[in-house]
């Protein structure tokens, strides 16, 4: 028996659109990600818990866990009996990278519990494959920290898929999910076909500064250049409350905010707990909108995807 536990994740985190994501853990040590339970079984079950479980496919076929089962067999060409449970603690369509969790927590599972087959980056390309079956398009962003833990860029170039940047360990990172479903794939599907010469540049700008600022430890530069030209102006359509939001957050003192992966969740950074928790009272007083929505203090979570049991 194995039991994976596969971290939330921060895609874009505002000025990496598809190219950065972080992992995150919230400090008060409550959990906030998917486990994953694998053993020998005589032919395939899986069965779904948790708090969001209700959320997910009924048609297991339809499940993102099945799926990962049935490509793993394909790529190791053996078709392997176990049982599965997923622990679903991540709502669905939160921009906390709900499937990534799932896809995560499964592949690795059972890459360790059939004494790894596949290498790392033959897991990471099989990652991509199957988020990209849920959102359209392969992206990384979501994936790639959820497994390898702290603030990945995605390079995706021949070998080189994604590497880990330092960040400021001094920053908490508050999440937001207000308690309703955005669809991944609705929400890319909103963003424009061609963006102008300017926004590429000033887009370049800010990633390229953003990246020389965190190997330069220059952290409030880093934080002065998170800014989402590529989504936030076109997403925000989807989340009314946003713009009210960010200005009151930022005016308690939040060094940056911005839309969490392809939302509704939202992410405010600073580097103080007071300030922290003066951003956690506000977003939970006017974004939350039913008592399923949370808000969470949060940091980094440097280590990923974890075997638990
Ligand atoms: N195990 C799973 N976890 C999350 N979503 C799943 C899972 N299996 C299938 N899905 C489907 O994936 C879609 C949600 O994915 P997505 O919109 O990307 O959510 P998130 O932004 O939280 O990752 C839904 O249509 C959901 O039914
Ligand atoms: N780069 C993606 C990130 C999607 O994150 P999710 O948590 O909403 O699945 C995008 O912005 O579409």
């Amino acid at each position: 028996m194995i039991k994976i536990y596969a971290p939330a994740s921060i895609g874009n985190i505002n000025v990496g659109f598809d190219i950065l994501g972080a992992a995150i853990y919230p400090i008060d040590k409550s959990l906030l990600g998917d486990c994953i339970t694998i053993k020998k079984s005589k032919q395939f079950t899986l069965k779904t818990i948790g708090q969001f479980s209700h959320e997910l496919p009924t048609d297991i076929t339809e499940n993102i866990v099945w799926k990962c089962w049935l490509y793993f067999c394909k790529k190791i060409k053996k078709d392997i009996s176990v049982s599965i449970i997923l622990e679903k603690n991540m709502p669905i369509g939160s921009g906390l990278g709900s499937s990534a969790c799932s896809v995560v927590a499964t592949l690795v599972g059972l890459n360790n519990f059939l004494n790894h087959p596949i290498n790392d980056n033959e897991l990471l390309i099989l990652m991509g494959k199957l988020e990209s079956l849920i959102s359209g398009t392969i992206h990384y962003d979501n994936v790639a920290p959820c497994y390898l833990g702290g603030i990945q860029l995605i390079i995706n170039e021949k070998k080189y898929i994604t590497q880990k940047i330092p960040h400021c360990n001094d920053w908490f990172w508050i999440i937001a999910w207000p308690g309703i479903n955005i669809n991944t794939m609705e929400s890319r599907n909103l963003l424009p076909k061609k963006y102008t010469k300017k926004i590429c540049i000033d887009h370049s700008r800010h990633i390229a500064s953003f990246i020389h600022a965190s190997h330069t430890m220059q952290y409030d530069l880093a934080a002065q250049v998170m800014k989402d030209v590529i989504a936030e102006p076109y997403r925000t359509i989807l989340m009314p409350q946003f713009n009210n939001i960010k200005q009151k957050i930022m005016n308690i003192g939040a060094m940056s905010f911005g839309i969490s992966g392809s939302g509704p969740s939202i992410f405010a950074i600073c580097d103080n707990i007071n300030i922290a928790i003066k951003i956690e009272k506000k977003i939970n007083e006017e974004y939350i909108v039913n008592k399923n929505g949370f808000v969470k203090i949060c940091k980094i979570d440097n280590i990923g995807t974890k075997i638990i049991g």
